[in-house]
């Protein structure tokens, strides 16, 4: 995976290496509808609509003088087949929040439930397994192979975990994203927006319980990030997909069903059915942006779509 690697790493940069690296390899078959209603069913026997739940998840980073509360006791849930967006000003705690989650980072304390699965109590091979089997990653840079063709970046996540993908599921997933006919090309013949779309198509291939994407649009025009939100967008509401994004950009919120937003580690309101308007104008409310009164409100940078 050495096309993945940057010779010096941050601990956010790895965690987002290590994700792209295992992508969302899963089980073989393909998305069908026992499947759904299997996973419906934790083990318990209790029944659940919920994707992920966190409970009073806390994450401090450092030590003694130097703490950073990124996280200060969050609880809240994604539904089956909801999108979420997360917004906040800089430095609020939404890619903390979108790592505990996913179970790339421990909080310190507090609940994360994927699934019927308590990601706090895995030791991390049972994590690094959880991860590939039953989440996707999307991220701002799509993290694809230069010498690997569409196909190959698309199945590299479940070759690497020795998995086959079912006949035609390649095929259907690349459909999907609208790369039916790009399957044997590499990414250097491809757009930004392809190339977005091949990363999507990585992480749907497993039918993952869900997909965390981090500023999945930052490095796209205007009309190529609305074409990939609207397939986001699609694959929650037609597959019932769950998508959990983290954004600056309110127009790419408005994609979502539900804006929640944080500042200084806490979660401070929710939008339900957002327009892109009531986010800015939320967002002009929240902690540094409250503060820097001087700022016109966040950008957006996309066109409006409701
Ligand atoms: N590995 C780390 N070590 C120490 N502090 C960290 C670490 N990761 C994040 N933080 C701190 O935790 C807080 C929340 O960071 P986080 O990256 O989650 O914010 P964010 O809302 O995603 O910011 P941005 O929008 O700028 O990406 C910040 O104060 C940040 O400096």
């Amino acid at each position: 995976m050495a096309g993945l690697c940057a010779p010096e790493e941050d601990g956010r940069q790895r965690r987002r290496r290590q994700a792209a690296s295992e992508g969302s390899v899963g089980p073989d078959s393909p998305a069908d509808p026992d499947r759904k209603a299997a996973r419906a069913m934790p083990n318990d026997g209790s029944t659940t609509t919920d994707a992920v739940r966190m409970t009073e998840v806390r994450k401090v980073y450092g030590k003694r003088d130097n703490q950073v509360v990124a996280l200060n006791g969050v609880t809240t849930r994604f539904g089956r087949g909801t999108f979420t967006a997360i917004m906040g000003p800089s430095g609020s705690g939404k890619s903390t929040l979108l790592q505990c989650a996913a179970g790339l980072d421990r909080p310190t304390s507090g609940s994360v439930l994927l699934e019927d699965h308590e990601l706090s109590d895995m030791n991390e091979t049972r994590l690094t397994m959880l991860r590939r089997d039953r989440i996707g990653f999307i991220f701002q840079a799509f993290n694809l192979l230069p010498v690997l063709t569409v196909r190959q970046n698309v199945t590299l996540p479940l070759r690497l975990a020795g998995r086959k993908p079912a006949r035609g599921r390649v095929k259907s997933v690349l459909e999907q994203v609208g790369l039916g006919e790009r399957s044997k090309h590499r990414p250097a013949e491809l757009s930004g927006g392809q190339q977005q779309r091949v990363a999507i198509a990585r992480a749907l291939i497993s039918d993952p319980a869900v997909i965390f994407a981090d500023e999945p649009t930052g490095a796209l025009d205007t009309r190529t990030a609305r074409g990939v939100l609207g397939l986001l967008q699609h694959s929650a509401q037609t597959a019932g997909q769950t998508i959990v994004m983290v954004t600056h950009d309110p127009v790419a919120a408005s994609y979502a069903d539900r804006v929640l937003f944080l500042a200084d580690g806490n979660l401070v309101g929710e939008l339900r059915s957002p327009t892109a308007e009531a986010v800015a104008e939320r967002m002009t409310h929240l902690g540094a942006f409250a503060e820097e009164d001087a700022l016109p409100a966040p950008a957006m940078t996309g066109e409006g779509h409701r």
